[in-house]
């Protein structure tokens, strides 16, 4: 039996969120018994195939939330569940891939390879890993990298192949910190626009963190706002923009577009040119 039949079978109706969030906060003991309390509050559902973005100024909490919905870290008040489990069950069961800033590729094992790593842990046999990861390659366009190292090549291709890499277990759910972060403007527009195929392809959930505005809008179904350090969320921007597979670049120049982007700034700042601290507005 494959994990696909394992999902297919389990208890789970289809119509569990993918993530929910209960007044979930987080405190971290600081320095002589001070306390940083990163988070507070937080209520947010994300439903199944939801492309929901979180923003916000630098150190509000964006990689905390992820951190914890990824059961990388605990909550010190309120609950959290992914498809209906603790998140530590989530983990276990691998209900969810994770892609963070830096690719994270094993420099000696070949495209292909890194591709099939999370299946060969999993004691996946061969031929359904070398089944998949050609599948994968195929998805994110690198068809003809499998036997290249990372070192051979560019940045956007080594995000691409950290992007396969976290389907290879065809996850429910996507947890995205800043996966294009790194990335020259240009490139970080063309992943975009593959990942808006990606998901269109797979229907996943996805929890993304950006610093940047427009990248936020052009993917999401929802932008959650959060505010400073405690992060608590401000507003949730329902942007508008139509399915995943509707997220072409010429969405870029429409009017829904720049009123998202607007609409998303005045809740970070309260003005609709200010832009807080470590807020990317291009
Ligand atoms: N392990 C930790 N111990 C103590 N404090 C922490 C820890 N992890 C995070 N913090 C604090 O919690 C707050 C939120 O950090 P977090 O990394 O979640 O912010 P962020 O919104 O992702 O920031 P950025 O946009 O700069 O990446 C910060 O004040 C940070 O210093």
């Amino acid at each position: 039996m494959t994990r696909e039949d394992d999902k297919d079978m389990a208890s789970e109706p289809t119509t569990t969120p993918a993530v929910i969030a209960e007044n979930v906060g987080k405190v971290f003991p600081g320095k002589k018994g001070a306390q940083v309390t990163a988070l507070e509050d937080i209520d947010l559902t994300v439903a199944r195939g939801e492309f929901v973005s979180l923003i916000g100024p630098s150190g509000c909490g964006k990689s905390t939330l992820m951190r914890l919905i990824a059961d990388l870290d605990q909550p010190t008040s309120g609950s959290l569940s992914v498809f209906g489990k603790s998140a530590k069950q989530a983990r276990l069961d691998q209900e969810y891939g994770i892609a963070f800033q830096q690719a994270g590729l094993l420099p000696w094992r070949t495209v292909r390879r890194n591709i099939e790593l999370p299946l060969e842990l999993h004691k996946v046999g061969k031929a359904e890993r070398a089944k998949r990861s050609k599948e994968l390659l195929s998805l994110v366009g690198l068809t003809d990298f499998g036997d290249n190292f990372p070192d051979q090549l560019s940045g956007g291709m080594q995000q691409r192949v950290a992007i396969a890499r976290s389907l290879a277990e065809s996850p429910n759910l996507l947890l995205m910190d800043e996966p294009f972060g790194a990335l020259d403007e240009m490139t970080r527009e063309h992943m975009q626009g593959e990942l808006a195929h990606i998901c269109a392809e797979t229907n996943a959930a996805v929890v993304f963190v950006t610093h940047s505005i427009p990248e936020a809008v052009f993917l999401s179904h929802r932008v959650v706002v959060l505010s400073p350090r405690p992060g608590r969320i401000r507003a949730i921007v329902d942007v508008g923009l139509g399915t995943s597979s509707e997220r072409t670049d010429h969405l870029r120049e429409s009017e829904t577009f720049f009123a998202a982007v607007s609409e998303v700034r005045e809740h970070l700042h309260g003005s609709p040119d200010a832009v807080p601290m470590g807020v990317d507005n291009r």
